[in-house]
This record gives structure tokens, sequence and C-alpha cells, in this order.
């Protein structure tokens, strides 16, 4: 499985912020979906990948180059979504598109006009008279009318409707169908990650929890749910995460410490407990 993404020990300091020795693969074939908490470092991250923030230490490879081999034959094969608007407000769509297409060399005039017309999107409106989901909508059409090979989004379904979201889920699922690209976005909408996603990269105060096949993950943790009685029974130096009520409990649980307990419930977690309780820790004195 070919990596088209290599990041080794990426070391990064902003003001009260690092980006601490990140070792990441994004693998040609498969989305891969990146989490976090509100200020984990997924933007920051992202703009390493895309050379816009300079890294201090480590190295970051796409497709085999860093940036300061090739930044533009690299930049020339990704299609990049940002978190924020970049485009001229004051023009319209077609304005826009004709200013950034004379960019890239694979620019395709028919896929961009099929996408305005499948996102439904007024070619002559400016960029400031548009919703703030149409402005991702666009965003995603310039980003995919020129062939990249690597789509890197940071949050691109923020500001997305309910039905586009799904419709926006299949068009990643067609675009990886070939085996040939890679998908890599953050997002806080982790559902839409168990639906689409192979791998999962999970960041935390700048530190990499994990980045791992999404099943394996799902497969690595316990949710335990239980009366407090129970709690005492469980080692708390295993708990990742802990919950507590008047009555009981929930916890999250490396799965190899699972114990067997009549009075314990045992469930798969999903993403988000998983997210939550990592970055929630283990407050066992605390009570909600
Ligand atoms: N321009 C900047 N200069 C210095 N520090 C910054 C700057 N922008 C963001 N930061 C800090 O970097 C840290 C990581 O922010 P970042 O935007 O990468 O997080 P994030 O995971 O994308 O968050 P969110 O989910 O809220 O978008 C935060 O502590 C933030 O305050």
């Amino acid at each position: 499985m070919e990596n088209i993404v290599e990041i080794r020990s990426l070391m990064k300091n902003r003001q009260n912020f690092k980006l601490n020795n990140i070792n990441l693969d994004i693998k040609r074939g498969f989305i891969t979906g990146l989490i976090g908490p509100n200020g984990a470092g997924k933007t920051s991250l992202i703009r390493c990948l895309m050379n816009l923030m300079h890294i201090d230490s480590g190295e970051i490879k796409l497709f085999g180059k860093t940036h300061l081999e090739a930044t533009n034959e690299i930049k020339q094969k990704i299609g990049f979504v940002y978190d924020e608007n970049y485009f001229y407000e004051d023009l319209s769509i077609e304005q826009n598109k004709r200013i950034v297409s004379m960019f890239y060399e694979k620019w395709d005039e028919r896929s961009f006009y099929s996408y305005l017309e499948r996102f439904q999107l007024p070619k002559h409106k400016r960029i400031k008279d548009l919703s703030k989901g149409m402005k991702m909508k666009f965003s995603l059409a310039i980003a995919l009318s020129h062939h990249p090979v690597l789509i890197i989004m940071d949050e691109p379904t923020s500001g997305l409707d309910p039905v586009f979201r799904r419709e926006f889920l299949d068009i990643l699922l067609d675009i990886v169908q070939d085996e040939q690209k890679a998908i890599f976005f953050s997002t806080h909408m982790t559902k839409d990650l168990e639906q689409v996603a192979d791998y999962i990269a999970f960041i935390n105060n700048g530190e990499l929890v994990f980045s791992d096949e999404k099943e394996v993950i799902l497969d690595l943790y316990v949710l335990v749910k239980g009366h407090k009685k129970a709690l005492e029974d469980i080692d708390s130096s295993n708990i990742i995460g802990l919950k507590e009520t008047a009555v009981g409990f929930e916890g999250l649980l490396a799965r190899q410490y699972q114990i067997k307990h009549d009075d314990l419930i045992h469930e798969k977690p999903t993403l988000e407990d998983i997210m939550y309780y990592t970055v929630r820790g283990n407050k066992h004195a605390s009570t909600y």
C-alpha cells in the first residue's frame, strides 16, 4: 500500500501551542479522517501539509518529495479546500474560476460546470452573496476540477445541510473508487467518518493520539457501563476516560483491560465516544 503522504517527526511551535512529533501516513486509495477537539492542531497540521506554514523540524513528503524540492509539482496534484473563504468576495463564481483555473495545468472546464450544475451554483453570483454552504460547494467544485490525486480538506462539511452532506460523502467514495487517489480531511462529524473513512488520525493538544485503520481503532477500545459499586473492581489506571452520575458510571477502557463482571455492560464505542473520553480523561472523582 503506497503512502502518498509521509509525515515524520514534525515539530511546529506557535505562540502557546506546538505540533509535537507528528508521524502520519496518508495512503493511496483510501479516505483518512482527521479528528480532534477545538484547538487540537488540525488546521495547523493541514497548513503544514500545504506549505502554508513552515515546520520547525521533521519532514513532510508528498508524492515522495518535500515542498522544498517540488512545491509547484506537488500543489498541481492537490485539490485543497480551506476552512475559510480564500476567493475574491466581490467577483462572481465564474470570474473566480477564471483566475484559479489559470494555475492548474489539468484544469477541466467540463468537470467544473458539471459540478456547478450538480451543486446548483449560479455562476454569475458574487462570492459575497453566497451562503456558507454554497461557498463550501464552490470550493469543492474548484478542488475537484483539476483531476487532483490527493484531496485535502479542512472541515469541508461544516455549513453543509444534511442532504448535501450525504451526497458529498458519496462523492468522496466515488473519488477513491479507482484506488489511485487519496482523501484527507478534518471534521468534527465523527459519524461521517464512521460511514466513509478507512483510516482515522486523532490529534489532541498537538500530539497524535493514534492513526490507524478505523476498524482497528474501534476494536481497540470498549465502553463500560455499570453501577458505581462495580467501578471499584476496575483498576482506575486502566480507565482512559470516565463519567460518573449519581448512581452509575460510563467509561472507556482499552479492550485488553476489559474485565468480566456480572454488573458491567460492555459496548462497542463510537469514534465520538473514543474522542470524548480520551479528551476528558480519567476524572474519577467528579460527578455529573
Ligand atoms: N495564527 C496563529 N498564531 C498563533 N497561534 C495560532 C494561530 N492560529 C491558531 N493558533 C493556535 O494553534 C492551536 C491549534 O489551532 P488549530 O486551528 O490548528 O486547531 P484545530 O484543531 O483546527 O481547531 P478547530 O477544531 O477549532 O478548528 C490553538 O491553540 C490556536 O490558538
